[in-house]
């Protein structure tokens, strides 16, 4: 059997030594690149199974490499390695696609086991269970773990960053399929032309680029569960071929002729109200049912505040272990701020908001400057805010009562149809969530939002030379959300092409 191909990319020549020297004990084989430009290259002529990366590198650096990737091989995990001081960075990379990121200088032996989990499929290690205080939290994983035991489809929804592929790792882990993979793909995060070959595996030749054959998603899960993640960003055309596989059981590769039989348990998630989407013909009816055959749903979190401190403390912990920190604790008014704030970005946010508060805390201890939430996102404390959670409020009141109902845990569900960027955590670097920025619409603070997203908007097609896919993918947003917002500056009198020239 052929051997297991890591590239090892690190502009260093000592830390590329000491990481050859590690793989070299191992029965992995390995090639050494000393930046992203060769790497490419290499990725370009060799048949390559995983990349682990540095990340500050001169010319193309890491997240360079990440997106070449993600563009021509999004099948390939990229781990990447990284100093303390740009973890943030890479917990955004992270987002882009990348696996994983170790924080130098690790031991040998764990960039080993993160390799051997990457390449096994496995869920990142961790005998955490999901945080789960409030009742309807509760109830929530009693359904997924009633649902777990059999080998039912879930489509789990819920506003972006609730904690929809948490849930699906904790179903995997409660299966009887847990010896067994876990692969998950983000059908908005692959390039539509990628997306089939992601899915379904390709062989050799089958298209330009194809430099090797390569299982897809589907037989990499064979045995275990596939995680569909954010569903309703699949083109039409691979809806059809998807439901296909899906009734049939089995799988032909991209240019191949051999069929795959697959027992495959289907977890797909979606942060979008997904039957407006099969009214308005952009999803496929017969597979909408085919993977509703269970739904669950996370509330918003600023539904659930039970949660959100044992939340902050667990994330806390665990960004202390990973960055080798001594323990940090929340005085009691960071708790109060915390509950105060309205988390429009969700769990995602409050992670966000624990690691900078991580880098910026003295004493161990966290005090509210420390968490730098903005005081407009205060629960009930400005008008602004007030207008953001009733709009909010009525939206996932109008979308309960279109969903079929499923427990007490899904009183409230999220989904919005107004496809718009992702990760509604900070304005400036990722965009709002549907229903803050329909709430803010009006404000003044709305207004300046949206020019600020504009001219982010701009500035990324102007880098892309006007490729829309590219943006996107630059942007952390999916192709139709860019179409989308577009549209909408178009017909705010915005000409686009006149601004990127
Ligand atoms: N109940 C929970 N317990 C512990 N951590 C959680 C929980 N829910 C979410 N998280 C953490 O919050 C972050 C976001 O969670 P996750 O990726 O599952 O959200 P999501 O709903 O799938 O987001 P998206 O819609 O953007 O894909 C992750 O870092 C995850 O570990």
């Amino acid at each position: 059997m052929a051997k297991i191909t890591i590239l090892i990319v690190e502009d260093d020549p000592d830390l590329r030594e000491a990481l050859a020297d590690t793989l070299a004990l191992t029965d992995f084989s390995y090639l050494l690149a000393e930046d992203g430009q060769q790497a490419i290259q290499l990725l370009q002529s060799k048949s390559i199974d995983m990349v682990v990366s540095d990340v500050n590198m001169p010319e193309v650096d890491g997240y360079q490499l990440l997106q070449w990737v993600r563009q021509h091989a999004p099948q390939l995990p990229v781990l990447l390695m990284t100093a303390y001081g740009s973890v943030s960075q890479a917990v955004e990379a992270m987002k882009q696609g990348a696996v994983d990121y170790l924080v130098k200088p690790f031991e040998p032996d764990a960039l080993l086991a993160e390799i051997r989990r990457v390449l096994q499929g496995t869920p990142k290690k961790s005998c955490d269970e999901p945080v789960a205080e409030e009742e309807s939290s509760r109830q929530l994983l009693l359904l997924a773990r009633k649902v777990a035991a059999t080998d039912s489809t879930v489509l789990i929804t819920g506003e972006s960053g609730t904690g929809k592929e948490v849930l699906a790792q904790y179903i995997h882990r409660h299966s009887p399929r847990n010896e067994q993979p876990f692969v998950a793909i983000n059908c908005a995060a692959i390039p539509e032309n990628m997306l089939e070959a992601t899915l379904f595996g390709h062989e050799k030749g089958a298209f330009t680029g194809a430099y090797s054959s390569s299982p897809g998603k589907f037989e990499l899960a064979n045995n275990g569960t596939l995680l569909l993640d954010e569903i309703t960003e699949m083109p039409l055309s691979l809806q059809a071929k998807l439901l296909r596989v899906l009734q049939e059981r089995e799988v032909e590769r991209v240019g191949g002729r051999k069929t795959i039989r697959l027992d495959v348990r289907i977890i797909a998630t979606t942060n979008r109200e997904m039957l407006s989407y099969v009214q308005r013909g952009e999803f496929r009816e017969d597979l909408y049912y085919r993977l509703c055959v269970f739904p669950l749903m996370w509330q918003p979190l600023r539904a659930r505040p039970n949660d959100i401190v044992p939340l902050a403390e667990r994330l806390l912990a665990v960004h202390c272990r990973k960055l080798k920190h001594p323990i940090v604790k929340l005085s009691s008014e960071a708790k109060k701020t915390l509950l105060q704030h309205a988390w429009p970005g969700n769990v995602r946010e409050l992670d966000n908001a624990i690691q900078r508060a991580l880098i910026l805390q003295q004493g161990n201890l966290i005090r509210p400057a420390d968490l730098c939430l903005a005081p407009s996102h205060a629960v009930g404390q400005s008008p602004v805010l007030q207008t953001i959670t009733e709009a909010a409020m009525q939206e996932t009141m109008s979308i309960e009562s279109k969903m079929p109902p499923v427990s007490a845990a899904s009183k409230v569900a999220s989904a919005t149809d107004n496809p718009l960027l992702r990760d509604g955590e900070s304005p400036v670097a990722g965009g709002l969530e549907s229903d803050i920025e329909r709430a803010i619409d009006t404000g003044p603070l709305g207004e300046d939002l949206k020019q600020r997203e504009y001219e982010l908007i701009i500035d990324a097609l102007r880098a892309e030379g006007g490729r829309r896919k590219e943006t996107a993918l630059k942007l952390g947003i999916s192709p139709r959300t860019l179409r989308y917002k577009l549209a909408k500056m178009r017909e705010q009198g915005i000409d686009i092409e006149t601004m990127i020239a």
